[in-house]
């Protein structure tokens, strides 16, 4: 996996090449760290003046203080100096009118403009022109339209919850379902047929002619590393149920199909892997097989029976084989058989 990044970080695309620069600029003239702006780390400085059990900590840590001569900086003083780093922020924020993101009722996020801020608070108007009094902590930097629908989400300049959820969201309405997060491929279920599989897209992503996140993009990058290192390799599949997980299980296996060879090639693997399952295979065959001839041709039905059969096993394989464990024992019955 961590192949991928590297790859598709290297070839990089426009957007990734030529977004960052102006955002830097911008960032080191006001002298503002990135990311510090509603990031987790300037979050933590606010909370820690706030919290009960901080309070609690830093009033143990000045009692420690007392007590050790040597010790010259308080915890304290260091929550102090960050503070103006954070109110800069917000200061830049109102006086260049840029877009914040504001968390509103019912736990969603809106893109508005800081109006003032006082004290921990601060007046947002909405993209709806509502005007909203919210906590300061609850407002985060919106990213530059440029940035929108960025394909690798470390290219954003400001990441903050609101911001990923946008930039997915962005795609997503476009069908893209496929994005980055540094090494991390993440998909969105479409829930509809989605025009990006097949061979035609295999043979894109096999010659290199696109590298935009896929599925077939990840399985490529773990099959390359296996062949170079010689060494097994996962990939690491996971989200809520329903999220696609089996569907995306299954599209890496028909790339790694058509790579090996087809799906002749990966049969033997299956079946070199558990020999089992050839048993499984043959007693498809035979019973599609009888189906078929019952339907059609007796000279068409083995042709399709086997693609039909092969067909079943590429797409489940995960299943046949959970049913080949579950059917051990009969198995062993059949082998005594033939
Ligand atoms: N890439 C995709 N393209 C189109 N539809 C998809 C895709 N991925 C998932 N789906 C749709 O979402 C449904 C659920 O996906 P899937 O069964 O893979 O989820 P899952 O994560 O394996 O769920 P569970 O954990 O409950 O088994 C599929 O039946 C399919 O309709």
């Amino acid at each position: 996996m961590e192949v991928v990044i590297e790859d598709q970080n290297q070839n990089g695309s426009s957007v990734a090449s030529k977004q960052p620069e102006p955002e830097k600029r911008k960032e080191k003239d006001l002298r503002v760290k990135r990311k510090s702006f509603g990031s987790k780390k300037m979050r933590r400085a606010g909370l820690s003046s706030e919290s009960p059990s901080a309070a609690e900590k830093e009033e143990e840590e000045e009692e420690g203080m007392k007590i050790s001569a040597a010790a010259k900086v308080t915890p304290v003083e260091n929550v102090d100096e960050q503070k103006p780093e954070w109110n800069d922020n917000v200061e830049y924020f109102i006086k260049k009118k840029l877009r914040i993101w504001c968390r509103v009722a019912n736990e969603q996020w809106q893109l508005g403009k800081i109006q003032s801020t006082a004290a921990d608070t601060s007046l947002v108007i909405l993209s709806t022109a509502n005007v909203v009094e919210v906590s300061t902590e609850e407002l985060f930097p919106a990213n530059p339209d440029i940035l929108e629908g960025c394909e690798d989400l470390i290219q954003l300049s400001y990441l903050n919850e609101p911001s990923v959820l946008y930039n997915l969201r962005v795609r997503y309405s476009q069908d893209v379902i496929y994005s980055k997060a540094g090494p991390v491929l993440i998909a969105v279920n479409p829930f509809k047929n989605v025009d990006i599989y097949g061979n035609y897209f295999i043979s894109a992503y096999q010659t290199k002619a696109v590298d935009a996140p896929h599925v077939y993009a990840v399985a490529g990058a773990a099959y390359d590393e296996m062949m170079r290192e010689e060494k097994n390799q996962s990939i690491i599949i996971s989200g809520e149920s329903g999220a696609g997980k089996t569907e995306t299980v299954k599209l890496a296996m028909q790339y790694l199909a058509a790579l090996g060879g087809g799906v002749g090639s990966l049969l033997e693997a299956c079946w070199a892997a558990d020999p089992k399952a050839r048993l499984e295979f043959k007693e498809i065959t035979v019973s599609l097989e009888k189906l078929l001839r019952s339907l059609c041709s007796d000279d068409d039905a083995e042709d399709q029976t086997i693609s039909l059969v092969q067909e079943r096993v590429v797409y489940d394989f995960p299943k046949l084989k959970m049913k080949t464990t579950k059917k051990k024992k009969k198995n062993k019955v059949m082998t005594n058989k033939i």
